[in-house]
């Protein structure tokens, strides 16, 4: 994983180079997004360039229209008055067409460039390995399309016109005035020393407050979104009234720092109007005197205030521009980690293919750290033939789901190799791996849609008659017939939602679908009642026939249809038999089994 990836953007406290990096990482994201529509982009530039060009004409042509148009006209030559009203109108129409134009095109470029990003997120996420996602809580990754999203299209959809317009219009004003009146000229040049000053004021302190309030939104949501996915804990604690109080203190520093920045924005824009008006100020005191001794004419001095009034409206735009130009970099930084990230597990360069897998499993000398300080299962080499049905037992934390995971191929070993019929699984075609294994997780999650699709989803292809043979086989067709809709009905709508036993069974009947040689099975615990259990139990008999099985048993119970267990502790086996055997040997498993019996009675 990358230093300043996943784990490195709640850092703050960066080097110099991981800083270069970052942005090295974000321009790339940012050139390759902007890559396919460089025609657009240039084109667009174009047109709020020759459309700012046509509204700083506007004072100009005033100018000229009272200081060369009424005389001419009080000598009854009406043409260069005329000509001036037209030359206004017509580089007014101009300007508001091309507005109209860049307007649509900028939001298709916008919408372009998001659609992409979005579709990429997506993408990518989706096939990053579990050690990305193990590891990057769904918080955060929501954030990444939602929020970061967002920051990302308000700098396109108005941070980026402002800024272009903003300073286009601040330059060309300038120059304009600098060409019809020197003197103003220099006055508004020496208004830039104290515009400096205050917006350099404004920057080091917004970029500090932004950043703080940009954190405390975050957090807002990660809380919220925290409260929502564990709601089931938060009630059976009553974890709501501490929740209440947490959110609360949250709002409170969210509204802290916001009051913040409003006060920023309130010496702030009254500096700038303060600047502009004292600037507008001298120039019609220093212009006026001019005008009367004849140096300079009156239409002059009017495009002159005019000039030096308009130069500062920006500015205040610029200033929002800062906050969203923040919000996206920090945005775009994220979203380039993420995009950056490379799956742990990668696809073999040259595939080797295996139709028909019998399904022996061999680990060999295989050696495991999900982080470089912690080895978990030191040297592990192990046999499963094709067929046999695995129990594995042993405390929690063993590394009983992190056998399933390398099994899965959710995890590549850190030294050594898991083979399916002798072929290294990472070696194996992507496609036969995923038909040859199939891990069936605790939580026996449904996809919204029918039952139907969910049972299909091992097997898209699977007609509705080997739906319902699934369905039979583990005992799940009896209940999804008296379901309102039967195998049409929508698991997430009301009325079509399932007990955990019933979703179990769902899970069982997708497996079983599927077909695969290995079969992985992390047992459920205590979500099911007795009559569930059994119903369970029944159906797990004919999952597990013709096919090599490992079931994590967290209930003593279903040991008695394996045809091995296997004892884990700390990374290693340390039993290995019958249930027989083990049952009546003297180990851990007999002193588990001993102690369950007894529980019974
Ligand atoms: N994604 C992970 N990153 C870092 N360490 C992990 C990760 N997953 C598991 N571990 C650690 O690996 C060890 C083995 O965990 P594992 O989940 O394989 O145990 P287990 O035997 O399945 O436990 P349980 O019966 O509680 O599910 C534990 O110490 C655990 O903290």
């Amino acid at each position: 994983m990358s230093v300043t990836g996943v784990q490195g953007e709640e850092r703050n406290d960066f080097t110099k180079q991981e800083s270069r990096q970052i942005r090295a990482r974000s321009l790339r994201l940012l050139g390759s997004l902007l890559h396919p529509m460089r025609g657009k982009v240039t084109l667009a530039m174009l047109v709020v360039v020759v459309s700012t060009a046509a509204q700083v004409a506007g004072p100009a042509l005033i100018a000229f229209g009272i200081d060369n148009g009424l005389p001419a006209l009080m000598k009854q030559n009406w043409i260069p008055l005329a000509a001036t009203g037209g030359i206004y109108l017509v580089t007014g129409v101009i300007g508001a067409l091309l507005i109209a134009w860049y307007t649509v095109m900028s939001a298709r470029i916008s919408q372009a460039i998001l659609i992409d990003l979005r579709k990429r997120i997506f993408l990518h996420t989706q096939k990053l390995s579990l050690e990305f996602h193990e590891s990057y809580t769904s918080g955060r990754i929501i954030s990444r399309q939602t929020s970061d999203l967002d920051a990302i299209r308000e700098l396109l959809d108005s941070g980026i016109n402002q800024l272009l317009q903003g300073v286009l219009y601040m330059v060309f004003t300038a120059i304009a005035l600098f060409s019809l009146d020197g003197l103003s000229g220099l006055v508004l040049f020496a208004s830039l020393i104290p515009l400096a000053i205050l917006t350099r004021w404004f920057q080091v302190r917004s970029q500090t407050l932004f950043r703080t309030s940009r954190v405390a939104s975050a957090r807002l949501i990660v809380h919220f979104v925290e409260t929502m996915t564990g709601i089931r804990a938060v009630k059976a604690f009553r974890k709501e009234k501490r929740n209440e109080k947490e959110f609360g203190s949250l709002v409170e520093d969210y509204r802290d720092v916001n009051g913040r920045v409003i006060q920023l924005f309130g010496i702030f824009d009254p500096g700038l109007v303060l600047i502009g008006n004292v600037t507008v100020a001298i120039v019609l005191l220093v212009g006026g005197f001019r005008v009367v001794e004849g140096h300079l004419a009156i239409g002059a001095l009017l495009a002159a205030l005019l000039y030096t009034r308009r130069f500062f409206d920006p500015m205040e735009e610029m200033a929002m521009f800062y906050n969203s130009y923040q919000s996206a970099a920090a945005a775009l930084e994220k979203i380039s980690g993420v995009l950056e990230e490379r799956p742990g597990v990668s696809d073999p360069v040259k595939p080797v293919d295996l139709w028909k897998a019998t399904g022996a499993v061999r680990f060999d000398d295989v050696q495991f750290a999900y982080t470089a300080d912690r080895v978990i299962l030191p040297h592990f080499t192990l046999d499963l033939p094709a067929g046999q049905t695995i129990a594995l037992v042993g405390s929690t934390g063993a590394g009983k789901s992190t056998l399933a995971k390398l099994i899965s191929r959710f995890y590549d070993p850190t030294q050594g190799s898991v083979q399916l019929d002798g072929v290294d699984l990472r070696d194996l075609h992507p496609k036969d791996l995923r038909r040859a294994i199939v891990m069936v997780t605790q939580e026996a999650y449904l996809f919204s849609g029918s039952v139907a699709e969910n049972i299909a989803i091992g097997k898209p292809e699977a007609t509705r008659d080997e739906i319902r043979r699934a369905a039979t086989a583990v005992g799940a067709h009896d209940f999804i017939e008296g379901l309102p809709n039967g195998y049409d009905t929508d698991v997430n709508k009301r009325g079509g939602r399932v007990s955990a036993g019933q979703r179990q069974l769902i899970s069982f009947a997708r497996a079983f679908l599927a077909d695969p040689a290995v079969l992985i099975l992390d047992e459920a615990t205590s979500s099911l009642d007795i009559p569930s259990e059994r119903l369970v139990q029944e159906a797990l008999q004919t999952l597990l026939a013709d096919r090599t099985a490992v079931i994590i048993a967290h209930r003593l119970s279903t040991v008695a249809i394996a045809d091995r267990v296997l004892v884990m502790e700390q990374g290693t086996i340390i039993e290995d038999g019958t249930p027989d055997e083990l049952i009546s040997g003297s180990g851990r498993f007999a002193q588990l089994h001993a102690a369950w019996r007894d529980s019974l009675v």
